[in-house]
């Protein structure tokens, strides 16, 4: 088997956390749900810092804890690194001081990370010799991180990394957490309940709500549902990988996406960076035949494949193939029987907006 294995089931009274998670052996795999849903109980139990009878957790061939067999591996003898919502430091060591806490814990000649590479990849290079208190939040943040790594984990456990900073932190802090994702080999578990941070980074997405997995898979797969519980569904939208094909003479840029381009607000970074973006369902329309005079720039062909209620009365949710990707669009009860919009219709998306998470 390959990938994480988690098989939980903690009962406490008032909270049962009921989950069989299959997680992939690389990348971003978040757990995302309201507060008190159980995100942070199966990260411990993942752990091995909360024990459930029957559970079974394992990281590819490696079985941590099964415990109908017996097997209870304690946390301190699992390879995993732990980021919490605030960090943890050791007020009295410099950040040196504090990464080579994390490196002890492993033997050299068994090390995967070495102290320069992970420092320059967490921006924290020029930091090292300074002591905690003089660290803004973000840049502690970005040593606790650093000192989970140097400590060889073969997953990284991350609870809510973010929350405990503010909007400029957040934004601070989350290139770096996007380069990790593109040069770490271990996969990541990561806990969030902001959308857009899920959106940026994940890879995977675990739906969980009152202690139960309502949806799990690609992030872009669970993103183009229709059919996701109210508690997921407020704000519907699609996720898009993109890479910036051109700049154009009158201040828009051009992304292409294996489905078409899109034109957005002329961006900063380099052709070919790979952008990704965000794109909700109330800012797609849909029109029958191709718009000739319209102010919408976006416009794709588009096969639909879906359609279904929300919870907001009189509107429908449409999922639509647009080449290799997928669309949402919010229309009326009205507009979908007027256009008799139904799986197999041929139609023009309108995308009126789209949102980089960058
Ligand atoms: N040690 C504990 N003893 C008893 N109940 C607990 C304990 N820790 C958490 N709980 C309860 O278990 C449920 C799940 O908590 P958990 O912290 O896993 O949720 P969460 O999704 O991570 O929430 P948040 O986003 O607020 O951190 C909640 O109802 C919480 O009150």
């Amino acid at each position: 088997m390959s990938g994480i294995r988690a098989r939980i089931r903690i009962d406490r009274g008032g909270f049962v956390l009921d989950a069989d998670l299959h997680l992939p052996a690389r990348g971003v795999s978040a757990l995302f749900g309201h507060s008190g849903s159980g995100k942070t109980t199966c990260l411990r139990a993942i752990a091995g810092l909360e024990r459930a009878p029957g559970a079974l957790v394992a990281l590819g061939e490696e079985v941590w804890q099964d415990e109908a067999r017996g097997v209870f591996v304690p946390t301190h003898r699992r390879a995993l690194g732990y980021v919490f919502q605030e960090a943890s430091l050791f007020p009295h060591l410099s950040v040196r001081g504090n990464l080579a806490f994390g490196m002890k814990r492993v033997a050299a000649g068994e090390r995967q990370f070495a102290l320069g590479p992970v420092a320059e990849m967490l921006g924290i290079g020029a930091l090292l010799e300074r002591r905690p208190h003089n660290l803004s939040g973000g840049e502690r943040q970005r040593v606790a991180i650093a000192r989970a790594l140097l400590s060889s984990p073969r997953l990284l456990l991350m609870d809510e990394p973010l929350a405990a900073l503010d909007l400029p932190r957040r934004q601070e802090i989350l290139p770096y957490l996007e380069r990790m994702h593109d040069e770490l080999s271990i996969p990541i578990v990561y806990v969030s309940h902001a959308p857009d941070e899920v959106a940026r980074l994940a890879d995977h997405l675990v739906l969980l709500d009152a202690g139960r997995v309502v949806a799990s898979g690609p992030l872009k797969e669970v993103l183009a549902r229709t059919d996701l519980p109210a508690a997921f569904a407020d704000d519907p939208g699609v996720v898009l990988d993109t890479v910036l094909a051109s700049h154009e003479a009158d201040n828009l840029s051009c992304l292409q996406f294996p489905g078409g381009s899109l034109f957005v607000g002329r961006r900063r970074e380099a052709l070919g960076s790979r952008l990704r973006c965000r794109i909700h369902a109330r800012d797609v329309s849909l029109a029958l035949e191709r718009p000739h005079r319209s102010s919408v720039l976006n416009l794709l062909p588009a096969l639909v494949t879906a359609c279904a209620a929300t919870d907001t009365p009189g509107h429908v949710l449409v999922q639509m193939r647009v080449g290799e990707a997928t669309l949402l669009a919010r229309i009326s009860e009205r507009s979908r029987r007027e256009l008799d919009v139904r799986p197999g219709l041929q139609a023009w998306a309108q995308v009126k907006a789209v949102a980089l998470l960058t």
